[in-house]
């Protein structure tokens, strides 16, 4: 790591995030209550966003994330502000992070498989054209190694004598337990200009916000393409051990081996570890897909073909498991679901979050509607909205079918009143201690329940009646 040398920081007075979303209000939120003295601005395009923020009902804020409204109370309109006033926000700045979206390209050279970094540029000429003294820009997005360079260029070619430091300072939180990784982070990576002087009081400069909780042992700093491809490496490593334990569960399911006590031998080998290796019906949520196709774009655009590929099963792997689940269903389901009620519990791409980007739910959820069945969700977070507009997103239904064949109900129970089949899509804690009993009468027979997360106990499940299909067993 770089030790900083210079240590000529700025006193930081404002702070300002253009993008308000997962990463943007969380965490500027535990920065706004960690740094009392800063005034934190977090600023958006998007105005009916922005307003949740602001409800006065502090529950209704746009994400939910258990701890969050608890540090909103605490700060909003103290130092921490919503806005749409982009301009200002900017204006008033020493350090801007920017935490738009850079969602995969769904057009032109890279497509369904680069970055599409159109929203970071957008903020780069914002600033650039509204900057009227020095600022620190801090790249919060993830983004491929390199583009620190292009924000650069773009900066620096204003020609209205500011000067701009970029720094590259991914974020490592996972959703569902954001603020319990904001406030105790297992790093905090600070990439930057290392030659200069400038850049290592820029690097300071963020330390010492970070400082104000975070352990020094825990900050690292290194230069800007390390910390750019850093990220794009946590999550390629992190989605790879899914998919090679999700590999292991199909072979469970073919020879009688339990995918959890292959995990929990091979877990406790220190140099495996035992985090992440919870089989499922695959991984979701927006950034495990999106950052590893881009990182097999990169790699093709070296010429590193190999490495593109290897990658690249990571993404096949996840597909497949998906596919098989629902495969799965309509297999056991005497190979038709043609008119059957199909009860999905869970929406969401994991618990505790109301965020569905890339949920196994969908995918699984749109096969069994080109299976003509009949679709019945229930999440406690996710709304009806978002439900529909997920399946409409992918493009294979056209809405009026969505809304006759998928109804979305309020409890558990009462999406698998008359149902053929239930799938448990996410693991919300609440789908544990349901009342099995009581469903599985209320249930056509013979009751077939799909686990795609492994919540459920076997034994007991048959012991109700239950035909129970987990998936790793
Ligand atoms: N969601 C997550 O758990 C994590 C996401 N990331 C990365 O953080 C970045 C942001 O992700 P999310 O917060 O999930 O995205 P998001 O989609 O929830 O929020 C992005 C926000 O930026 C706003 N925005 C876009 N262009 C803008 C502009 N020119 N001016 C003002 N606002 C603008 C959008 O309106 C949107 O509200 C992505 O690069 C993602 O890969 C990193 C770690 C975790
Ligand atoms: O860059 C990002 O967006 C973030 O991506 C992930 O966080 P997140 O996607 O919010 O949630 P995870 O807990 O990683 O879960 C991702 C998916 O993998 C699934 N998963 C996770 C762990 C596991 O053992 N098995 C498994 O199937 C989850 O159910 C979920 O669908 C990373 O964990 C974060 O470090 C990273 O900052």
């Amino acid at each position: 790591m770089i030790s900083l040398t210079n240590t000529m920081t700025k006193t930081i007075k404002n702070i300002c995030c253009i993008g308000a979303g997962y990463v943007g209000g969380p965490t500027m939120a535990v920065i706004a209550q960690k740094c009392p003295e800063i005034k934190v601005h977090v600023v958006d395009i998007n105005e009916s966003r922005v307003a949740a923020w602001n409800d006065p009902n502090v529950e209704h804020i746009p994400i939910y994330e258990p701890g969050l409204s608890e540090i909103v109370a605490e700060t909003r309109d103290r130092n921490l502000f919503f806005s749409t006033k982009v301009d200002e926000a900017i204006d008033q700045a020493d350090i801007i992070f920017i935490s738009v979206n850079t969602p995969t390209k769904t057009y032109g050279i890279g497509k369904g498989m680069a970055a599409d970094l159109k929203f970071i540029e957008l903020c780069a000429r914002q600033i650039a054209r509204v900057a009227k003294t020095d600022k620190i820009i801090v790249e919060k997005s993830t983004l491929p190694v390199r583009t620190a360079e292009a924000l650069k260029d773009i900066l620096h070619n204003t020609g209205n004598g500011v000067n701009f430091q970029i720094l590259s300072n991914p974020e490592f939180l996972a959703e569902g337990t954001a603020i319990d990784d904001l406030l105790d982070p297992d790093r905090i990576l600070i990439g930057g200009d290392t030659h200069t002087a400038e850049g290592q009081a820029a690097m300071q400069t963020l330390v010492d916000v970070y400082a104000h909780w975070v352990p020094k042992a825990q900050i690292l700093t290194t230069n800007v393409w390390s910390s750019e491809l850093s990220k794009l490496t946590a999550n390629a490593f992190l989605a790879q051990r899914i998919s090679s334990i999700n590999a292991m569960s199909e072979i469970c399911e073919k020879t009688g081996a339990n995918v959890d006590e292959v995990a929990r031998a091979i877990g406790m080998d220190s140099r495996i570890g035992s985090k992440f290796l919870k089989s499922s019906v695959g991984f979701g949520g927006s950034c495990f897909q999106k950052d590893i196709l881009n990182l097999v774009y990169i790699s093709k655009s070296l010429g590193l073909q190999e490495v593109a590929d290897y990658w690249e099963q990571v993404i096949i792997l996840n597909d497949h498991q998906k596919l098989r689940f629902a495969k799965n269903i309509v297999k056991t389901l005497y190979n038709t679901v043609s008119g059957k009620q199909i009860a999905m519990l869970g929406w969401a791409f994991k618990k505790d979050t109301n965020d569905t980007r890339e949920s196994a739910a969908i995918y699984v959820s749109d096969y069994l509607l080109s299976e003509q069945a009949d679709v019945i969700v229930y999440d406690p977070k996710v709304k009806t909205e978002q439900i529909y507009a997920d399946l409409e997103y992918l493009g294979h239904h056209d809405s009026e079918t969505i809304r006759q064949r998928v109804k979305v109900v309020k409890t558990a129970k009462e999406a698998c009143q008359n149902a053929h089949a239930i799938a448990v899509m996410t693991e919300w804690d609440e789908f544990k201690s349901l009342d099995w009993k009581s469903i599985y009468d209320d249930m056509y027979k013979p009751a077939f329940v799909f686990d795609g997360r492994r919540i459920l106990d076997q034994t007991s499940m048959e012991a109700l009646g239950f035909n129970v299909n987990i998936i790793g067993n």
